[in-house]
């Protein structure tokens, strides 16, 4: 038999060989075992995203093949195999020719897992915990030599700081590197998310936690400082003299599904707005940073941040979906908003008088984000353009990564007419053999490399929240109106008021499908 995929694999990449800027961002790989922890292993996201996305990494050669081990651990009573079982479904090796090969990938992958059943305040289970790693990371590298940990936190919210507490007390690495990751929500205002960060940052450094939001790990967010600061087209003109407003857009065609318990908890604008589409907001926004380091693009972040004037209730629009009140999980007379659409006004020299609205619903009639730029009209109309529409920018995040501009051009033919056209950079097209890596895939990676570039800085998250938390309080307290709309429609009609309301002209009679969107149909 020949060799394998599997056996093909080459020794984890180093830095040096796969970026391409060699600069002060390019890291080196610090050496030595490595265990991945994911605490809530048993979990939703844990088996559809976590796990997977470590795969992917293992699969491109990305790990350590003979130097790691991937922990599970959660309180369901599974064996190893059981979770691996469990987890065997989730991993697609994609982009690999022969079956065989896939399976003895995912084999070999499966042959890491291990798992732990323990409590999630309980020293004992923690001690096992730490004598788990410790014994894998014995076996492979004696008591000498560097080692590195990583704990995912896969887990609600509500046990992040006993299971931090018992992280510190137990599993330390004293070796090397510690690093955690946590997911959203960071809390559920201003107050609740200071005191996770105050409990979070006794127990580690800020260099330690990483605090995840995976719209930074998408390929279209993280091209947008590159195509702001590297591009002469868009240098001069992205600002208020040339740009009229901005939408920044999530949609999905399906309601909470399984989710429902903790969605209503929470709402759109704690699961989406006050995170994702704030941190597209800032790249979009944000100044040029000194440099790529991570404390540079964050202080830029930050700084656009601070600059947001308070929400005004004029500049909000909720809805909810028709039906969302059917799932048993939701309360019956539930009013947690699906879909809002927020005005956000940045108060400085670039942006004042330029509306960014921030839309996000479930439910709706299509799955869809996107990031649309307008600009003003062009002065002195000599072929009555403003008939064919404006200029637009847009970079769509999903489905099918894309950037295109809407422009006038000359109708072709003998008469000289204007018409609505545009320029297309459709990822799946120009790039047919580039597989995008999984917003995931990447922040992982990043864990593993110390980057903090793409994670959120705890005044990051404490600006987020000041924004947000006057509006969420007016909310949970029934004092602002949460419009009824159809599930698989676009949503409450207030909420394209609102945007007409902030000058966006929708172009009459230009419909174009980008043919990667057709294709995807
Ligand atoms: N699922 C998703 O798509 C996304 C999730 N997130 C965030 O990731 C984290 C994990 O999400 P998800 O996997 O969906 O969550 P789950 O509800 O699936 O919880 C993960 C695991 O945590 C344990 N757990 C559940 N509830 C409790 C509880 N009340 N107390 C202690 N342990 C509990 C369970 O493991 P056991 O009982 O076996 O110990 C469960 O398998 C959350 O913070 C979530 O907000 C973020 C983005 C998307
Ligand atoms: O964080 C979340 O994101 C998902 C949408 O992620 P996407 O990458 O598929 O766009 C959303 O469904 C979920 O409610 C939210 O918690």
């Amino acid at each position: 038999m020949g060799p394998t995929l599997v056996d093909k694999i080459a020794p984890a990449k180093m830095d040096s060989e796969r970026s391409s800027h060699s600069d002060s961002r390019a890291r080196t790989i610090e050496g030595g075992f490595l265990s991945i922890v994911i605490l809530g292993a048993s979990g939703d996201l844990a088996k559809k995203k976590t796990f997977p996305a470590i795969f992917n990494l293992f699969r491109q050669g990305f790990l350590p093949l003979n130097q790691m081990k991937i922990i599970g651990y959660a309180r369901s009573p599974l064996s190893d195999q059981g979770l691996r079982d469990r987890l065997r479904g989730y991993l697609k090796a994609e982009h690999t020719t022969a079956t065989k090969d896939s399976i003895d990938i995912v084999d070999k992958f499966l042959d890491l897992v291990t798992y732990i059943s323990g409590p999630y305040d309980s020293d004992k289970g923690f001690m096992d915990l730490n004598e788990a790693i410790s014994s894998h990371e014995q076996a492979e590298y004696g008591k000498e030599g560097p080692t590195r940990r990583l704990f995912y936190l896969a887990l609600p919210p509500s046990v992040y700081i006993v299971v931090g507490k018992l992280l510190r007390h137990h599993c330390i690495n004293q070796r090397g590197w510690t690093r955690v990751v946590v997911e959203k929500p960071f809390g559920k205002d201003l107050a609740s998310a200071e005191e996770l960060s105050k409990e979070l940052g006794d127990l580690f450094t800020e260099q330690q936690i990483y605090r995840i939001d995976h719209y930074l790990g998408k390929e279209i967010v993280q091209n947008l400082l590159v195509m702001r600061f590297a591009n002469r087209f868009f240098v001069p003109i992205w600002n208020r003299d040339n740009i009229a407003n901005v939408q920044i857009v999530f949609k999905e065609n399906f309601g909470t599904e399984g989710r429902g318990g903790y969605f209503d908890e929470y709402g759109i604008i704690r699961d989406i707005i006050q995170n994702h589409l704030l941190q597209v907001l800032c790249l979009v926004a944000m100044e040029k940073p000194v440099s790529l380091s991570p404390e540079h693009v964050r202080d830029e972040k930050v700084k656009v941040l601070r600059a947001i004037e308070p929400i005004q209730n004029k500049d909000v629009v909720l809805g909810q979906y028709d039906s969302y009140r059917d799932d048993p999980t939701v309360s019956r007379d539930s009013r947690t908003p699906t879909f809002a659409a927020v005005v956000v006004r940045i108060n400085n020299e670039r942006w004042d008088g330029v509306p960014f609205i921030l839309r996000a619903g479930k439910a709706l009639d299509s799955r869809k984000a996107e990031i649309r730029v307008q600009f003003r009209d062009a002065p002195g109309d000599i072929f009555k353009c403003k008939k064919q529409g404006r200029n637009e920018f847009v970079m769509r995040l999903q489905p099918s990564e894309a950037m295109y501009m809407k422009l006038t051009v000359k109708q072709p033919g003998l008469e000289m007419s204007a018409t609505q056209s545009e320029l297309d950079l459709s990822y799946h097209q120009r790039y047919q053999d580039i597989v995008i890596p999984e917003a995931y895939e990447r922040l992982i990676l990043d864990t593993i490399r110390g980057d903090q570039q793409h994670f959120v800085r705890r005044d990051e998250l404490q600006v987020a929240w000041q924004i947000f938390t006057p509006l969420l309080h007016q909310i949970d307290d029934a004092q602002i109106p949460v419009i009824m709309y159809k599930n698989g429609s676009r949503g409450p009609l207030e909420a394209e008021k609102l945007v007409e309301r902030e000058g966006y002209v929708r172009t009459s009679g230009y419909i174009w499908i980008p043919p990667s969107l057709k294709q995807e149909k």
